[in-house]
């Protein structure tokens, strides 16, 4: 048996926001049984208080990691985000300290393409009124301004992962398909690629949004943008909140500059589930307002508690760092009878040799090595004989630019 100095019922695993139950289940399975698992997120004083013991953290969109959290989290060895979207996360804070970020990038694109193409069908039958009158006992029996989908021109701004599955479904249903997106890229089916931003809201009667949170699409809908969209047009935005400046776009919508909009996420939005939603869409006849569920389908949460976890176990396990956000990727093979010591430092010249200087001068032999390295970041694995483990992490540690070294044994693992 081999000698740990923490065993996985000692790793602490946080997951926050309600993650589903399969990631509960995918770690438990792999081993590890020291799991706190939260309904809700946690405000920073709250986050900084309870992640210092914690090394492997879960969260959704809503945990704000920012560098006074990330400071204070003496033993995170990575996050997983349990969506898309990494905006909520200091990323450089993390790298800086050695700590990689996963996340979800396919699992919940499906669930957000068919709320869009439902919204889109809702807004150009103009069902939100229609519906809210039925319900006050009204009864608004009418097609004016009321549109069949087919023949519409669905303008999709961020040809991702989420805009080319929304391109596919809205084909399907007769859609002409026109998308904007700062790479140049092949449509789906018969979608046509426009020049600009403006071409794209000038010509399509439906706009979806699905770019992600970046400066250059910080407030990237405002007045400007929204004057150039058809007076019968729609504008949908579930990407982030702060993509569409919300003042701008209450006030199109109240002067009949615009048809309808549906908005899943918003510039602030309440903290729970308990909180007032504030917002000037509120009350405007045409608009479809959601909680930010364009995800929360239990297909798509379920899909993602195992896309991710696996992801955390996989490098808690082996060291692996593929499809991390952040972080220098390394695919890794198993290492049966190995210790793997896991070295991630500064990437400034002359620290790889270094790191072979100290293990040869403490006659360390090593059966394998892998490096890789980003601008910020370089992570090297090396597999040692069991006998070396102990040593080559002591050795190791006194690198100079070293940020964090551990060492994984076949069964169990421990933090260095
Ligand atoms: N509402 C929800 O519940 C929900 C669910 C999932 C994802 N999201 C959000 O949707 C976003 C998009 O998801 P995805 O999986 O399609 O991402 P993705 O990274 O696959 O695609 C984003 C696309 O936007 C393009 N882009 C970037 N900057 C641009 C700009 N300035 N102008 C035009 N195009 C630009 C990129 O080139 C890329 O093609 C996520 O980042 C997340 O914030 C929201
Ligand atoms: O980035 C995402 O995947 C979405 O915004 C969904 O986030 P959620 O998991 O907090 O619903």
């Amino acid at each position: 048996m081999a000698k740990t100095s923490l065993d996985k019922s000692k790793i602490k695993i946080l997951l926050l926001e309600g993650v589903h139950q399969s990631a509960v289940d995918n770690f438990l399975n792999a081993g590890y049984t020291n799991i706190e698992h939260l309904t809700t997120s946690l405000d920073e004083a709250s986050l900084v208080d309870k992640i210092r013991d914690v090394h492997f953290l879960g969260i959704r969109s809503r945990t704000q990691l920012n560098e006074r959290v990330f400071a204070a989290a003496e033993k995170l060895n990575a996050v997983g985000c349990f969506c898309i979207g990494t905006n909520q996360v200091d990323l450089n804070a993390a790298l800086s300290r050695g700590i990689p970020v996963f996340n979800a990038p396919y699992s919940n694109t499906r669930s957000v393409a068919e709320l869009v193409l439902a919204e889109a069908i809702m807004l150009l039958r103009g069902i939100p009124e229609k519906n809210a009158r039925a319900h006050q006992g009204g009864w608004l029996k009418s097609a004016k301004a009321s549109h069949e989908a087919r023949g519409k021109t669905l303008g999709i701004v961020g040809y991702g992962n989420i805009g080319a599955q929304l391109s596919v479904l809205a084909e399907s249903l007769g859609f002409n398909v026109i998308f904007y997106d700062v790479v140049t890229k092949l449509g789906m089916g018969n979608a046509n690629q426009v020049a600009s931003l403006e071409e794209l809201l000038a010509r399509a009667d439906v706009v979806s949004l699905h770019v992600p949170e970046l400066p250059s699409t910080k407030w990237m809908i405002a007045k400007d943008q929204l004057a150039l969209m058809k007076p019968s047009g729609i504008l949908i935005n579930a990407s982030r909140g702060s993509v569409v400046v919300i003042e701008d776009l209450a006030e199109a919508l109240a002067a009949g500059r615009l048809y309808g909009a549906a908005i899943d996420v918003f510039p602030v939005e309440p903290k729970g589930n308990d909180e007032e939603f504030v917002s000037p869409l509120r009350g405007l006849p045409n608009v479809i307002l959601t909680p930010h569920i364009g995800g929360s389908t239990l297909e798509a949460q379920e899909n993602i508690g195992i896309e991710v976890s696996e992801k955390m176990v996989t490098y808690s396990d082996n060291g692996t760092t593929v499809t991390a956000v952040n972080f220098p990727e390394v695919a890794l093979p198993a290492h049966p009878d190995k210790h793997r010591v896991l070295h991630i430092h500064d990437n400034v010249p002359g620290v790889l040799s270094e790191i072979n200087r100290v293990l040869s001068e403490s006659g360390i032999n090593i059966s394998g090595q892998y490096l890789q390295t980003n601008e910020k970041v370089g992570y090297v694995v090396i597999d040692v004989d069991k006998a070396y483990g102990e040593q080559a992490l002591e050795a190791l540690r006194k690198v100079e630019h070293t940020l964090r070294v551990r060492v994984l044994y076949s069964e169990t693992n421990f933090e260095g």
